[in-house]
């Protein structure tokens, strides 16, 4: 649905994108996960057409967005929260942009409920709160009834209701046969409502596999064993992570406890505790970007906070 071939863009200096490649698949809900400065929005722009690439090119249904003669049919977009004009009504704003696709008014009035804006629709929008203006964002990227969705920090200012709302929402769309492609900078966010994750660092590729792989990636096993130094190597050859903690304690990733077991037996060392623990996904997520964090502030680090 969603074609990102070898998208590079620069901006002076600033290599904000460097070669950036995956697919965003109908029928599933797919999170662009990374920290900030890490290029989510720069990429949703190229999607969208709003900027050009330096090189590479991102086509939409098999195609560059502005070919497309009735574009909010065929992909909602949701990027920028200030979008409304402030003295408009929510649902005049809607009205408005409905009108430039022959979208029928009672669309309007499915996406206002569809989206729980009801009791607000009458309502100017300078009025409306962050997670109002986030509602009336997604209400607007739904109205053209498109099979693409394209949504920026959907979540941002939506309170526990709005969230759990906002995930049955992308869960029916993609149950329904829609791409839904979401961006967040929080693990968290997204774990409970994603299939696929692509983590992004720096304008890369960190990862790009199905949630239950970083579910798998994310357990640990703790082993003790009066032999540690010998069984981290035996386990680093056989394509473990190991860390070790004093001198009998190793923390491994990337093997299961059966597997460590069996490795451990046919090495004729004795183990004196095999555990497996689970780190959460926003744990194994920020392990991943941990080298790639552009803003960080003084007290994690050390680094200058930009
Ligand atoms: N118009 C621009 N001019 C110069 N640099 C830009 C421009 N837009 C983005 N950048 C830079 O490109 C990089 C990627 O920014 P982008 O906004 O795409 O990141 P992001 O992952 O969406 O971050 P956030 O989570 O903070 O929104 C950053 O280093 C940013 O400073």
């Amino acid at each position: 649905m969603i074609e990102v071939e070898h998208l590079t863009k620069r901006f002076g200096d600033r290599l904000a994108l460097d070669d950036l490649s995956f697919r965003v698949d109908a029928g599933k809900v797919t999170a662009f996960l990374g920290p900030n400065g890490a290029g989510k929005t720069t990429t949703m722009r190229l999607i969208l057409g709003l900027d050009r690439p330096t090189s590479g090119r991102a086509l939409v249904g098999g195609r560059a967005f502005r070919d497309y003669v009735d574009p909010i049919c065929q992909v909602g977009a949701l990027l920028d929260t200030k979008f409304a004009h402030p003295r408009r009504t929510a649902f005049d704003h809607l009205l408005v942009i409905a009108a430039t696709h022959r979208i029928p008014r009672s669309r309007v009035h499915e996406v206002i409920e569809e989206t729980g804006l009801e009791s607000v629709a009458g309502e100017r929008v300078l009025k409306f709160s962050l997670g109002m203006t986030q509602r009336l964002g997604i209400a607007s990227a739904l109205l053209g009834s498109p099979r693409i969705l394209i949504l920026d920090e959907p979540v941002n200012g939506l309170d526990i209701d709005g969230v759990s709302w906002f995930r049955e929402l992308c869960r029916r769309y993609a149950a329904d046969g829609a791409a839904v492609f979401l961006s967040s900078h929080l693990m968290s966010e997204v774990e409970r409502v994603a299939d696929q994750v692509i983590v992004l660092g720096r304008g890369r590729v960190l990862k790009d596999a199905p949630l239950f792989e970083f579910r798998q990636g994310a357990a640990v096993v703790s082993v003790v064993t009066e032999h540690a130094t010998e069984f981290a190597a035996h386990l680093e050859r056989l394509g473990a992570s190991v860390l070790m903690s004093g001198d009998h304690s190793l923390s491994v990733t990337g093997l299961s406890a059966a597997e460590i077991g069996s490795a451990a037996l046919r090495q004729g060392i004795a183990l004196e505790r095999l555990n497996e623990e689970s780190r959460s996904l926003e744990d194994s997520y920020r392990v991943l970007t941990d080298q790639d964090i552009e803003f960080r502030s003084m007290t994690n680090s050390g680094d200058v906070a930009e």
